[in-house]
């Protein structure tokens, strides 16, 4: 049975668009996640690091497949008018809810909702990101950043002149928890104090070790079914019961220091202690919580159940500083590869801040400093563009419609000619794949040097418009990343204080190695909840002026 309905699926797609094979794993599901380092391969339809190779194959920018496992039609897009299309009928497609039900744990929250739940979700966060939000933002990473300097100038202490070689990811994401812990959430923690690994009194972990932790075990968290906690609690099974304990003990541990900074935050409330500039998207979801609780009826309003604010809580965590440390990662890895782009972002710092990186935040304004650093906003667009966090998004659909794409012809020098456009037709219960990272490599759009490093592709000219609907990595459409320009302002002040502060190289072991060899060592990566970094070693020397 289980065949023939895979065999009329496929049929079924052939007919309507470029069929491109079999899914062997269902892509938005945690196996495809756990395997996609190595299964598909390259050249299949559904792996991971294919980019715009099958649509190159089969001439056409949406491509039709089937899952083997319950022969459910899937259509890939590495279109910027398909994308538009879909990301703007937010009603037609559909988040894949299903697939974030695993992440829902807490509660529900605004990443895994959809419809009227969302809407309400979405309604009590926005206000918080707005530009005095990014003002604020601005100045936590300022002060997050010089602290960080003071660590590196530690280390610097021990090597004399000699380049100091960090783990750039490691270092990345403490400054990311720690902007977003704190402009999110009113933590204001300083870097050596995260440093510290002992629990605070009725804490089961410190924090940044219970953030680590969770995020390290969040696969396990989410593939273990309720009764196996039960069981591993009751019998002793090897390995099963450890992991599965560590498990809940980081989430256990994780949840009382959410719940500490959400008691926090309601006790400021009632007294009117908190300031306008002050953690903006706590004191939101602290206000719709206390709505909910005087008044049952406001839950199809801005309001937020106790589970919902917790488990928004731990999303904003989560996804307010994972993604933006590892696309910084490779911004820092591409930057040593690439002397001449760093070299242009330093002499951009250098005419903002001629004295060297402000060590003060109050020295240093969101507003006079974000709009002179176009060089850096570009040279980290063009960063996400080639490694965006989120490798695709699946949507439902939920009415039959016709999605637009292209048929084309490349030549050997990677030329794109004979463009038609086509109208693809999609039926009520496929799933649509938004293919960011086959977008984003699509020479339609980006030229044939599209896989060259090169920021100069996002900065407009009087005869150039970078093209928008071509770059998806903070999504589109109503449903696009809330946090696009907190990341951005994050991003932007890290790179151009660090390049400003430090030159950056390749790693002394890497040194001597050609060119295409470092750039495959330093920028590879597998798939995860994000994209993640394999190695991100780097080596800093401190500029003298
Ligand atoms: C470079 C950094 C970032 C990238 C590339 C990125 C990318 C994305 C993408 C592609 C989505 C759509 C996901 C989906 O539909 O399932 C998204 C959604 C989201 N992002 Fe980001 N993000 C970044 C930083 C941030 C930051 C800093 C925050 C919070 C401060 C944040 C919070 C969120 C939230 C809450 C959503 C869900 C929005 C909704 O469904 O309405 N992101 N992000």
């Amino acid at each position: 049975e289980k065949i023939l309905s895979f065999r009329s699926a496929s049929n079924a797609i052939r007919v309507t668009t470029s069929y491109a094979g079999p899914l062997w794993l269902a892509p938005f599901r945690v196996p495809a996640l756990l395997l996609g380092r190595w299964f598909p391969f390259p050249s299949q339809i559904g792996s991971w690091y294919a980019k715009f190779t099958p649509y190159q194959k089969y001439k056409s920018t949406c491509l039709g497949s089937v899952t083997l496992w319950g022969a459910e039609p899937t259509l890939w897009i590495a279109d910027a008018d398909g994308i538009k299309f879909v990301t703007g009928e937010p009603t037609v497609f559909q988040k894949d809810v299903e697939a974030y039900k695993a992440l829902n744990f807490y509660g529900d929250n605004l990443v895994g909702t959809e419809g009227a739940d969302w809407k309400r979700h979405r309604k009590v966060a926005n206000p918080a990101f707005n530009e005095t939000g990014n003002a604020f933002v601005w100045m936590e990473t300022v002060r997050v950043v010089n602290e960080w300097f003071s660590q590196l100038a530690v280390t610097q202490a021990d090597h004399g002149a000699e380049p100091i070689t960090i783990d750039a990811m490691h270092d990345l994401v403490q400054v990311t928890l720690l902007v977003i812990s704190s402009a999110g959430f009113g933590r204001r923690a300083s870097l050596q104090d995260d440093l510290s690994t002992a629990p605070p009194p009725g804490h089961l972990m410190a924090f940044r070790p219970a953030v680590s932790a969770a995020l390290h075990r969040l696969f396990t968290k989410v593939l273990t079914p309720e009764w196996l906690y039960t069981l591993a609690e009751r019998i002793n099974i090897p390995v099963v019961s450890y992991v599965v304990q560590d498990t809940q003990h980081a989430y256990e541990a994780l949840k009382l220091h959410m719940l500490d900074l959400i008691s926090l935050f309601r006790a400021w409330v009632i007294e009117g202690k908190v300031s306008n500039m002050d953690a903006g998207l706590l004191r939101n979801m602290v206000e719709a919580n206390m709505a909910m609780q005087e008044d049952d009826s406001a839950h199809s309003n801005k309001s937020l159940t106790d589970d919902e604010l917790l488990s928004n809580t731990f999303t904003f965590l989560l996804a307010g500083h994972e993604t933006s440390a590892h696309s910084l990662s490779f911004a820092v890895a591409l930057l040593a590869l690439y002397p001449d782009i760093q070299r242009k972002i330093f002499e951009e710092a250098l005419q903002l801040w001629p004295d060297g990186v402000p060590t003060s935040a109050s020295a240093s304004s969101y507003k006079e400093s974000m709009p002179k650093l176009p060089y850096t906003l570009a040279a980290f667009h063009e960063t996400i563009r080639l490694f965006p966090a989120i490798v695709r998004l699946a949507k439902v659909v939920h009415a039959d419609t016709v999605i637009p794409a292209h048929r084309f012809t490349t030549n050997a020098q990677g030329d794109v000619s004979d463009i038609q456009e086509i109208s693809v037709p999609v039926k009520t219960g496929s799933t649509v794949m938004i293919d960011m990272l086959g977008l984003h490599m699509n020479p339609m759009y980006w030229g044939r040097d599209v896989a060259e490093f090169k920021p100069e592709r996002f900065l407009d000219t009087e005869s150039y418009r970078w093209p928008r609907d071509a770059f998806v990595a903070f999504s589109a459409g109503p449903r696009n990343c809330i946090g696009q320009r907190f990341a951005l302002t994050e991003s932007v002040c890290v790179l151009a204080s660090l390049v400003r502060t430090y030159e950056i190289s390749v790693p002394a072991d890497l040194q001597a190695a050609p060119f295409e060899e470092q750039k495959r060592i330093m920028l590879s990566w597998v798939p995860g909840i994000t994209m993640t970094p394999r190695k991100s070693f780097v080596r800093l020397q401190r500029r003298s002026s």
